[in-house]
């Protein structure tokens, strides 16, 4: 079982999801611990899953590769939520495609999990020690923030950044949710926190480096969907349609912690 997997949701990455595997396996590779890297394409219409297939098999490597791919998009919310279902390490980082949070910036979130100190930590590029390089354009900046005041208001979540595509789970504790959570566009990255934090997990938001890539898939559309994904995540939330995801989670927290070299209990 290795101690971490890292996830790389892509749609349409054809041009440049061949680049940030090498990174990324050159990475993981000089890493003291084992690891795993899950690529999830659907319904790309480029030929995002050959190149990816490609450049695994012209890479073998005592790191495991896995394309999980099928034919219909459902979004990156599903896309994720696959990847880390499918995932087998004892942590698992889900990661953009344009690699806009350097790969380098994995220990940041992944330490403080394997040191057992979190069960979440997600990048963020809102807090004082966020390094931005290149801004995501004006329009997309500000709507973010907008976002982030709605979501802020409607989830009571007190984070500064919930959409960064650079996010760690402690797997034994975070299964549940995910298996739980049911929004399929740019709302999952919120559904995942507020579970967490309902939960009871800890959660930690990380300051990490950005630097925004060309050729975004959010559009005005797809940015809309966000704030229709809110208000259907109040809504299960009231209803309780999220109680047994929760109730799983808490069950699971009381089981032995499954860190490398630790067989104590969880707190
Ligand atoms: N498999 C799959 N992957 C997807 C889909 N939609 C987007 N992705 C993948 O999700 C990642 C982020 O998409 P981008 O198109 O690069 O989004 P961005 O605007 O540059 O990213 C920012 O905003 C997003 C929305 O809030 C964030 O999800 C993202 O992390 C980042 O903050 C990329 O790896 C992209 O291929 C989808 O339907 N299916």
């Amino acid at each position: 079982m290795p101690v971490l997997s890292v996830i790389i949701p892509a749609y349409n990455e054809a041009t440049r999801v061949g680049r940030t595997i090498e990174q990324v396996l050159t990475y993981l590779h000089a890493q003291p611990f084992s690891s795993e890297l899950i690529v999830v394409s659907d319904g790309s219409t480029d030929n995002t899953g050959q190149v990816v297939e490609g450049y695994f098999a012209a890479h073998p490597d005592t790191i495991a590769t896995r394309l999980i791919s099928y034919p219909a998009n459902r979004g990156k919310g599903y896309a994720v939520r696959q990847g880390l279902l499918a995932a087998t390490g004892t942590v698992a980082l889900f990661s953009d495609a344009d690699l806009s949070t350097p790969i380098e910036e994995l220990h940041k979130v992944v330490d403080p999990i394997l040191a057992g100190q979190y069960d979440v930590v997600f990048g963020s590029r809102a807090l004082d020690r966020s390094l931005i390089g290149v801004h995501q354009p004006w329009v997309r900046e500000y709507s973010g923030r907008v976002f982030n005041q709605i979501m802020q208001w409607a989830t009571g979540l007190p984070y500064a950044d919930t959409q960064c595509g650079f996010k760690a789970f402690r797997m034994a504790a975070c299964r549940p949710i995910v298996e739980g959570a049911v929004l399929d566009r740019f709302g999952f990255d919120v559904e995942l926190l507020y579970l967490a934090h309902r939960a009871g997990l800890r959660l930690l938001e990380q300051p990490v480096r950005w630097n925004d890539a060309a050729g975004s898939k959010v559009g005005f559309f797809s940015g809309l969907d966000g704030f229709r994904e809110l208000r259907q995540l109040r809504r299960r939330a009231r209803r309780g349609h999220y109680d047994a995801a929760l109730n799983r989670t808490r069950l699971a927290q009381a089981r032995p912690v499954d860190l490398p070299g630790n067989s104590s209990t969880a707190p």
